[in-house]
């Protein structure tokens, strides 16, 4: 008998969680390619070690941009790598797919995501929205009549939403995120330090002393790139307190949006977000000071998911045992 899986099919990374055994995979979403043959080279964490270290022949590109599909054969073929890695195709049959989309995608986008399980093996494909699985998988029990609140910072999207009784009452999803702020970094250096740095130095940074609210002026980091005067490499020291200028205007933007979500919460939903606080879920959660930020913004309790880079695969795995009642394509 073929295994059901939850994928949370993210900007940054591939998540897959097998019913009954939990996440099993957890991969960069990059596929490497030979540009002249159009032949997949590596996938995954393979793949990702190449990203702006292969020769000309050779692009290594992450199929998923902004939270949805931007190179639809490419996802294709990483999904199906994915799958096939792991035991769960039945000798005769196919797993029953959940798979998670941010909340704002067109229905086309939402069509590109479900052939792309369908056809890497998927026998019926289901899709929720990706607040509701983090929510899930964070551990709140939204199936009750009482609001819920996450925002749910990864890759490509930041989604905020309210629910109650399993649904989305109200929600806002911005196509950015964790690649706009790694892209700010970059800019900043650039401007600041007159040092071109590559994607992976500024996420680097952003990982280690990425920091949104009272940066501490102690930290630093030494960063190498190459001068732009002179095109020669150097080195040259960055503080969190000049991360933390670099993502402001990123955070500004998702804190806008949970305002604006806030403003549109019924009443009643709006006085359980007091009780029960904003869960923080995905990948940007890990920033240093930012249940800080949004609580002194929003005036509401902030909550860190225990394991915020796992919430939506661990959603998917709770959703599963009811994947019946999902939306079925
Ligand atoms: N410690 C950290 N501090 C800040 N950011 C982090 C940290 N660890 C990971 N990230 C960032 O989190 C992002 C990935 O998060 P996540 O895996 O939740 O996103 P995703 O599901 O792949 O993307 P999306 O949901 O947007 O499609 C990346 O931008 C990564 O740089």
């Amino acid at each position: 008998m073929a295994k059901d899986i939850g994928i949370d099919l993210g900007t940054a990374n591939v998540l897959i969680n097998v019913k009954g055994k939990g996440i099993v995979l957890n991969e960069p979403s990059v596929v490497a390619i030979d540009t002249k043959t159009g032949k997949v080279l590596a996938v995954g964490t393979e793949a990702y070690r190449m990203v702006g270290r292969t020769p000309g022949n050779i692009r290594s590109i992450r199929p998923l941009k902004d939270g949805v599909i931007a190179d639809f054969d490419i996802t294709e073929a990483m999904l199906e790598y994915f799958i096939n890695k792991l035991d769960v195709k039945g000798v005769l049959s196919k797993p029953n797919i959940l798979i998670c989309a941010p909340t704002n995608i067109t229905s086309i986008e939402q069509k590109a995501i479900i052939q792309a399980a369908e056809k890497s093996g998927g026998r019926k494909v289901y899709l929720e929205f990706e607040p509701k699985v983090a929510a899930v998988g964070a551990g709140l029990d939204i199936f009750q009549p009482q609001g819920n609140m996450v925002i749910d910072i990864g890759g490509g999207t930041a989604d905020v939403a309210v629910l109650s009784m399993g649904e989305i009452v109200t929600s806002r999803s911005l196509r950015l995120a964790g690649d706009r702020m790694d892209a700010a970094i970059v800019a900043y250096v650039k401007n600041k330090h007159k040092l071109l740095i590559g994607e992976h130095t500024a996420e680097k940074i952003k990982i280690e002393i990425g920091a949104v609210y009272d940066a501490d002026p102690e930290e630093t980091i030494e960063v190498r790139g190459r001068d732009i005067a002179t095109g020669l490499p150097r080195e040259v020291e960055v503080t969190a307190a000049e991360v933390e200028e670099a993502l402001h205007e990123t955070m500004l933007a998702i804190v806008g949006a949970a305002k604006e979500v806030l403003e549109q919460t019924p009443p009643e939903l709006s006085a359980d977000i007091i009780d029960r606080g904003i869960m923080l879920t995905g990948g940007g959660a890990l920033l240093k000071g930012i249940s800080q930020l949004f609580a002194s913004e929003l005036k509401v309790p902030v909550l860190l998911a225990d394991a915020p880079l796992d919430a939506v695969a661990l959603g998917t795995g709770t959703l599963l045992d009811n994947i019946a009642h999902h939306k079925q394509y």
